[in-house]
């Protein structure tokens, strides 16, 4: 994957997310807030009840009502809390999935597998909502429940207070140490996930192909293999993610046995320290069933520790994801159009090779008025295909740059229409050749459309517009399919028309027509055209020779 993952800061993205939700979430907050206070009035009408049951005193209808009234509201507030919850956390992924998808639209995921691609859809964005409605707003409740309760504890015995201040921090500190290693379980966890999905996604496009070598049992072992190494990382987040809670209720039952200890004790009179005769049973009830509710919230931050540490790995890939200037959030939009259009396209230096690997070309230098045509020429493999795309701004000039009318490239999926692009193996939406069509056009009528079609040599499709195909051109055949991507892009309004080889595979006839066609389209709009085809080099005002010889 291309991402560079110094180019937005993780932490601060993450920290952001929360403004897709931010009504919900101070829901959220407030009825997770309720429940502390709650807690301590349960506790304290549940002791006042049993001391007043036990002293065999007639008052227990007043205790009992306000103590099933605060059950009442206490279960109001919690399914409250469990909606607003899934509320936040469904708000949130789904506003991280929507711009998800918007970058990837835009081509910002760079090289990223359709594996990727969907995992960042997915589970990350899911992660990012769950982290919101869960481990982000447990934070502040438990700080701001553990001074209550602390408070509440210091102002009738200073014992228990104590007992409980010196073993609150034993979890966020456990869960400090544990921290980095689950970090890291749960970032191993998310790349095998995203793996798994190419992999699997890679397998099923491929299955009639596989079939045909007979490599289904090859490659169902290969899914078994990378689903057992998802599944070992899984189970590790998971191992980690039990042993964390069992650990800390082992930390919360020591301390709750502790301040038994302490009541039992003082109670039977046998200690002498801490409040001394003001702690009757009542009190000292209430101070026990107090212990288990202190340590609740901080059990419940630590139970969701990992989905912190899944939130903190998505955002590892979304915030630079995210971090492209064309997100809605951040870009101003496409510059306007200058009045001064002195040239469509300008090449100016320009240069570009595959990774480290000697460059393709270097320091290409035209100039192309609006109207005429530049062709690109060479031997197969010397690089025609990808200059198209350094032109078309899918693929980054190492060297130099690429200027249509006076300005940088726009990247194709950002270029509002300014130019359009006909590749080798092109892609189509399921449905009719009509339905491809009227993606560029959505008002052109059938008689366009059909005009299109016979410009391009596809006058006699089995069905006509209404022909059906799939994605990858199925219902046509190859040279059919090329020519109908020819079609779309000459039905587009945009001035600039980047075309892939149109005549590749073509009789005599129909490369003539389709010489004749685009040369009709001459002085209407811009056109680079790369091409093995010496009828179709004809039309150029001016070529370039790639691979540095040339043959004419
Ligand atoms: N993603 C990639 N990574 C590394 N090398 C690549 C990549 N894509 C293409 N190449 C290499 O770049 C070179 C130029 O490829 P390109 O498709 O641009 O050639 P072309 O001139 O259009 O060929 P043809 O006429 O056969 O279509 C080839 O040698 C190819 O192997």
């Amino acid at each position: 994957m291309s991402i560079d993952p110094h180019q937005a800061d993780p932490a601060a993205w993450l920290a952001e997310q929360r403004r897709h939700a931010p009504s919900m979430l101070k829901r959220l907050l407030l009825t997770a807030l309720a429940d502390a206070p709650l807690a301590i009035l349960q506790a304290a009408l549940l002791a006042w009840l049993a001391a007043n049951l036990l002293a065999g005193q007639g008052r227990l209808w007043t205790p009992a009502l306000l103590l099933l009234l605060t059950l009442a509201v206490r279960a109001l507030a919690g399914a409250a809390r469990a909606r607003f919850s899934s509320g936040a956390a469904a708000d949130i992924s789904l506003a991280v999935r929507e711009r998800v998808a918007a970058a990837l639209l835009r081509g910002a995921g760079g090289t990223m597998t359709p594996g990727e691609a969907s995992t960042a859809l997915l589970e990350q964005a899911e992660a990012v909502g769950r982290y919101h409605a869960g481990f982000a707003v447990q934070r502040r409740v438990a700080s701001l429940a553990t001074v209550l309760f602390l408070v509440a504890a210091f102002a009738v015995d200073w014992v228990v207070g104590l007992i409980f201040l010196c073993t609150a921090p034993l979890i966020p500190v456990f869960m400090m140490l544990v921290g980095t290693g689950a970090q890291r379980a749960a970032d191993r966890q998310l790349e095998s996930l995203r793996f798994l999905g190419g992999y699997f996604l890679d397998r099923l496009r491929g299955v009639l192909t596989l079939r045909a070598f007979a490599r289904e049992q090859a490659e169902r072992d290969g899914v078994d293999i990378a689903n057992g190494e998802y599944r070992r990382r899984t189970m590790k987040v998971l191992r980690i993610a039990f042993l964390t809670s069992a650990v800390l209720e082992l930390f919360a039952a020591l301390s709750v046995a502790l301040v038994a200890l302490y009541v039992g004790l003082h109670l039977l009179d046998l200690v002498a320290f801490g409040p001394g005769p003001k702690l009757d049973f009542g009190t000292g009830l209430w101070l026990l069933l107090l212990a288990p509710e202190f340590y609740q919230p901080l059990r419940q931050l630590a139970a969701g520790y990992h989905d912190r540490a899944a939130a903190q790995s998505a955002a590892q890939v979304l915030a630079p994801l995210l971090a492209d200037p064309a997100d809605p959030d951040t870009d101003p939009g496409p510059a306007a159009p200058t009045a001064n259009r002195p040239n469509a396209l300008t090449l100016e230096g320009v240069g570009f090779g595959h990774g480290d690997g000697e460059p393709l070309f270097e320091n290409l230098d035209t100039s192309v008025a609006a109207g005429q045509c530049l062709v690109l020429r060479g031997d197969s493999g010397t690089g025609k295909s990808t200059l198209l795309k350094v032109i078309a701004g899918l693929l980054p000039a190492n060297g130099g740059r690429v200027l249509h009318d006076g300005q940088p490239a726009p990247q194709l999926a950002r270029a509002d229409g300014r130019l359009a692009w006909a590749g080798q193996h092109p892609w189509f939406v399921h449905g009719t050749v009509a339905d491809n069509l009227r993606l560029v056009a959505p008002d052109a009528d059938d008689a366009d459309l059909e005009r299109v079609l016979e410009d391009c040599g596809l006058g006699a499709l089995p069905a006509g517009l209404a022909t059906p195909l799939d994605e990858n051109g199925g219902g046509l055949s190859g040279g059919q399919g090329r020519r109908l991507a020819l079609a779309r892009a000459l039905l587009s309004p945009a001035p600039l028309l980047l075309l892939d080889e149109p005549t590749a595979e073509l009789d005599e006839d129909l490369e003539a027509r389709i010489v004749a066609t685009l040369a009709a389209r001459k002085g209407h709009r811009t056109l680079v055209i790369a091409t093995h085809s010496p009828a179709l080099a004809a039309l150029g005002d001016h070529s370039i020779w790639l691979g540095g010889v040339s043959h004419d």
